[in-house]
């Protein structure tokens, strides 16, 4: 027999033949079993390790084995090399295996050698060694184009002609031939070459598009390891992106996430992209974690909300399945609010306002303006002309519990409440508006005024809650009303990169009225019949949206795709599917349940989760507010558990009353909390800022 470490002792000792492996295309087998083509790019005689590429879903892969491993896959590729590269005799007993194997009849070629016959064709350059012209001679003459026909290269469709298709996609092997095949054309047979380039000439023309990329390309890129780990789970996924064609459900609330392309700064940082939307509403963050023993892995989260809209996606189809289906809600006499939430720098105002390119945002792009165009055709529709509704707008911000009127030079303005509740905005200007271009109009003239300031994240940022009103009036009573919120950044106080006074006093305010809104829609899901809009200025200038049989709301939460953003993005997902879980009509699957709080107990035991920092109290809120949650989804369990048993169910149900009861005091406790170390911290730095 031909051992396997002779083999792998004459290769670490013999440099040429490590040089004649750069180039040849092996087989690799993956760490799921899967076996598939790759090129060798580089080989170290020293260790003994090969660096191998490949190219997958248009991105070139790579990964490093041992040349032993490699031999296992390849046995008959070395066998053959070995002969080529004429070696100093072998000892006596492997001398006639030798012999055999130099001339293979290719009849007897066994299919799964793919390597081998990829070889054939994208050797290396004709070296003018000898042992290397051996090879060529070798590889050119043993394997005619018939072989290959018959044994599997993908023919013009991609498809290949053996049993074992299902190792890569296709296309993705062509492309990886293709590359091969534009480099080495010389050394390639007439005949050959001509079948090749006929096959792959669409696939050289896309990789031409493919940026050069991979683990081997790329070398410097920060945790390769965990960027390796996400690609290979991707690679596992069916993807269902969104299409326009898709049907537009009707939700009471509608929860939806956006995920925004990774921008240039983080590409540049060569940031990993930890998010995937494989459609159908799913979203999966993949966070990085490690172990105690500094094991990597990934904690792949899984979050259902009702659509779920790639970074591919435009503005015009997240409007079609988010604010454009709340536009009829106005002329039916009722109310309709579209909220843009998410971590600074997310993409709130590039939903909401529209695209940028540079620093000048086309506002035309913007749900804002999507929507006031909606507006103005069902205006001209015949059953609505004749009804005498007239079309306004307002456009305010609140900051810092204030609000400002956007359309009147940031004029200050008070909010009161009538004696019928009814909560007024006193002094908001309401423009008339003609056509949609006077709305579009206005909402450059209100973004331009509108409070912005710097976050890590964001140069410029959005320290406000922006809110555009479209509302319709017959003969001066109002009849519907369309709010659309471009909420601030729900960064936290160390976010902010000013850390003086002010910007404190801003965040602590942003993040109380984040959590009211959290707290008005649970409400709102939930019929309750208490909304607890008073506990912040936006809930309180949206209350006519939170109550009434006929207010529909919908949430689009951004997220920010790199692993720096991971736990920002986290904590927006969770926000956002707190609001969906006790909506009715989007409840997410009771089958996910167990695993999503099995997922919760995994998370709070880990290592990270520990050293949290016991001040950082908008954690704690959100972790308050989740176990409330999962304290009464696990109480609701135990009671339909508890009812066969015949107990009173009166007592159950008072128990779990109690029980939430408790939680929701809890959180009140944990808010009166941050209120004081707030006020704590401000106290403490008024003297060294020199506030008084
Ligand atoms: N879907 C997207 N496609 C392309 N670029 C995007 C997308 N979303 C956001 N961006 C870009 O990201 C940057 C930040 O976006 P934007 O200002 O909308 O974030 P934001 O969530 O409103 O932040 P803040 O809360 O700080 O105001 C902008 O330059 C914007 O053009």
């Amino acid at each position: 027999m031909f051992g396997m470490c002779q083999v792998i002792t004459r290769i670490n000792m013999d440099s040429t033949m490590a040089n004649l492996l750069v180039g040849l295309s092996v087989n690799i087998q993956r760490s799921d079993g899967r076996v598939h083509p790759a090129n060798v790019k580089a080989v170290d005689a020293t260790t003994s390790i090969v660096k191998v590429e490949w190219f997958e879903k248009s991105v070139c892969r790579g990964k490093e084995l041992e040349i032993n491993e490699l031999w296992s896959m390849n046995e008959e590729l070395f066998e053959h090399m070995k002969s080529a590269t004429a070696p100093a005799p072998p000892e006596k007993k492997y001398e006639s295996r030798l012999r055999s194997s130099r001339i293979p009849a290719p009849s007897n070629l066994p299919l799964p050698r793919k390597s081998i016959r990829q070889t054939c064709l994208f050797r290396a350059p004709a070296p003018v060694s000898e042992p290397a012209k051996a090879k060529q001679d070798f590889l050119s003459s043993e394997y005619p184009p018939s072989v290959l026909k018959a044994s599997g290269v993908p023919n013009r469709e991609g498809k290949r002609n053996d049993q074992r298709q299902s190792v890569l996609p296709p296309v993705n092997e062509a492309k990886s031939v293709s590359v091969t095949s534009n480099r080495r054309r010389s050394v390639v047979p007439p005949d050959m070459s001509k079948q090749v380039n006929k096959r792959l000439s669409h696939a050289v023309k896309s990789y031409d598009m493919v940026p050069k990329k991979g683990k081997f390309g790329d070398t410097n890129r920060p945790n390769k390891q965990f960027f390796q780990m996400i690609e290979d789970f991707r690679e596992t996924l069916e993807v269902l992106p969104l299409s326009p064609s898709d049907t537009v459900e009707a939700h009471r609330i509608c929860v939806c996430v956006r995920k925004r392309p990774l921008n240039h700064k983080e590409v540049s940082k060569k940031e990993i992209d930890v998010v995937t939307i494989p459609g159908n509403g799913r979203l999966l963050v993949h966070e990085p974690k490690q172990k105690v023993d500094l094991t990597k892995y990934l904690d792949n989260q899984v979050f259902h909300f009702d659509y779920s809209f790639d970074e591919s996606s435009t503005n015009d189809l997240v409007y079609r399945f988010t604010a454009k289906p709340l536009v009829q809600t106005i002329f039916d006499g009722g109310m309709a609010t579209c909220f843009a939430y998410g971590q600074t720098g997310s993409g709130k105002t590039h939903t909401m306002g529209g695209d940028f390119s540079g620093k000048s945002q086309n506002s035309a792009k913007g749900i804002y303006a999507l929507a006031a165009q909606d507006v103005f055709t069902l205006l001209k529709q015949r059953r609505y002309s004749s009804q005498d509704l007239c079309p306004y707008v307002t456009f305010f911000e609140i900051y810092n519990g204030k609000v400002f009127d956007l359309l009147n030079k940031k004029a200050k303005l008070r909010v009161l409440e009538d004696e019928k509740q009814q909560v007024q905005v006193v002094g908001l200007q309401e423009m008339y508006v003609s056509c949609a271009e006077d709305v579009i109009k206005m909402i450059e003239m209100g973004s331009a005024c509108r409070t912005s300031g710097q976050t890590s994240a964001n140069a410029n940022s959005s320290r406000s809650h922006a809110i555009l009103q479209v509302i319709l009036r017959r003969r001066n009573q109002l009849h519907g009303k369309f709010s659309l919120v471009d909420l601030a950044g729900n960064e936290r106080g160390t976010d902010v990169s000013s850390n003086d006074r002010q910007t404190l006093v801003e965040t602590a305010e942003i993040n109380r009225s984040l959590l009211a809104l959290k707290e008005c829609i649970r409400s709102l899901g939930m019929d309750s019949h208490h909304i607890p809009f008073r506990m912040s200025k936006l809930t309180q200038v949206l209350r006519d949206s939170f109550i009434g049989e006929n207010s529909r709301t919908c949430m689009i939460a951004m997220v920010s795709p790199g692993m720096a953003s991971c736990d920002y993005t986290l904590n927006t997902l969770r926000y956002a599917d707190r609001a969906k879980e006790l909506n009715g009509t989007s409840r997410v699957n009771d089958a996910d349940l167990p695993k999503k709080i099995e997922i919760e107990v995994e998370n709070s035991s880990s290592e990270e989760d520990s050293i949290v920092p016991m001040t950082d109290m908008y954690e704690a809120i959100s972790q308050v507010s989740e176990l409330e949650e999962l304290v009464h989804e696990e109480l609701t369990r135990a009671s339909d558990f508890l009812k066969p048993m015949e107990m009173p169910s009166y007592d159950i149900e008072a128990g779990v009353t109690d029980l939430v009861d408790y939680a929701r005091k809890l959180l009140d406790t944990v808010l009166a909390l941050q209120y004081a170390i707030d006020g704590e911290r401000l106290a403490r730095m008024t003297p060294k800022s020199g506030y008084c």
